[in-house]
C-alpha cells in the first residue's frame, strides 16, 4: 500500500517569517493526519529558519532545487549537502519551470536525481507535456521519454525512495486541471513503463503525484484515481487552509 503524499512547492514565493509562519500552520493543521505524508517547499533561504520552526512535526521538508556538486565554484548554485544541512529529507527536481526558464535538461536532472539518492534525499522528479504536445497526442510518449531520461542508471532498489510528479504544464497555474481521466490514464502508463523496467514489485511501490492548479474543490476526484498518489501543490500551499484541506482529503483516501 502506497502512502499518498501532498507536497507543497511555495515557488518563489515567501518571505523568511511569513514561510515560518505558513509552515507552523501548515504543522499545526496537519497534526495527527497519519495517512499522507506532508511535505514543504521553501526558497532556499527559508529551509533552515522552517526547519527550525516544524521540528518535531511530521512535516518533510522539500529544497525546490539543489546542484549536483557538494561544494565548488557555481556562483549562486546551492548543493545537496548544504539542503540536508538546512534540514531537507526531500528535493524536487526538474519541475518545469526550472526545464523553461533556467534551461535544465534531462541529463542534468538524471545527473541530480543519482546525487540525491546518494545523499540519502528522496527526488520529486518532474515531467509533464506542453499544451502543443497534448493536443498533437504526443502526451504518453513526451512523459515516457522523460521519465526514462531522469531514472537512466538508477536501482531498482532505489524506485521506492523516488517519486515521480506529474505536471502537465498547461495546467500550472492556469486555473486549467487534467481531467481525473487524463490524470489517471498518464499516471497508469508511468507505473506500466516501471514495471516493463524494474518489475511490478517497484511498480506497484513507487508513487506517482498528479501537479497542475489542485485546489481544495478538485483534489477528491484526482485522489480517487487509483495511480494517482497525492498531488504537488503550487498556488494552493500558499495559504495554510487551502493546503490543509488538500492533505485533509488526501488523507481520507480509502
Ligand atoms: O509544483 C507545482 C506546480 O507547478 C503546480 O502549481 P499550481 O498548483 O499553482 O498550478
Amino acid at each position: 500500500m502506497r502512502k499518498p503524499i501532498v507536497a507543497g512547492n511555495w515557488k518563489m514565493n515567501k518571505h523568511i517569517g511569513e514561510a515560518q509562519e505558513l509552515a507552523a500552520g501548515v504543522a499545526e493543521g496537519t497534526n495527527g493526519f497519519d495517512d499522507v505524508e506532508v511535505v514543504v517547499g521553501p526558497t532556499a533561504i527559508c529551509l533552515a529558519p522552517v526547519a527550525a520552526v516544524i521540528e518535531g512535526s511530521n512535516l518533510g521538508l522539500a529544497a525546490q532545487n539543489m546542484h549536483w556538486a557538494d561544494s565548488g565554484a557555481y556562483t549562486g548554485e546551492v548543493s545537496p549537502t548544504m539542503i540536508k544541512d538546512a534540514g531537507c529529507d526531500w528535493v524536487i527536481l526538474g519541475h518545469s519551470e526550472r526545464r523553461e526558464y533556467f534551461h535544465e535538461s534531462d541529463k542534468d536532472i538524471n545527473h541530480k536525481t543519482h546525487v540525491a539518492i546518494e545523499h540519502d534525499l528522496k527526488p520529486i522528479v518532474c515531467i509533464g507535456e506542453t499544451l502543443e504536445e497534448r493536443e498533437d497526442e504526443r502526451t504518453l510518449q513526451k512523459v515516457e521519454f522523460q521519465v526514462r531520461a531522469a531514472l537512466a542508471g538508477v536501482n531498482k532498489s532505489d524506485i521506492k525512495n523516488i517519486v515521480i510528479a506529474y505536471e502537465p504544464i498547461w495546467a500550472i497555474g492556469t486555473g486549467k486541471t487534467a481531467s481525473p481521466e487524463q490524470a489517471q490514464e498518464v499516471h497508469a502508463d508511468i507505473r506500466s513503463m516501471i514495471a516493463d523496467i524494474y518489475g511490478q514489485e517497484a511498480a506497484d511501490a513507487i508513487r506517482i503525484l498528479y501537479g497542475g492548479s489542485v485546489k481544495p474543490h478538485n483534489i477528491a476526484e484526482i485522489i480517487a484515481q487509483p495511480d494517482v498518489d497525492g498531488a504537488l501543490v503550487g498556488g494552493a500551499s500558499l495559504e495554510v487552509d487551502s493546503f490543509v484541506s488538500i492533505a485533509e482529503t488526501v488523507n481520507s483516501k480509502q
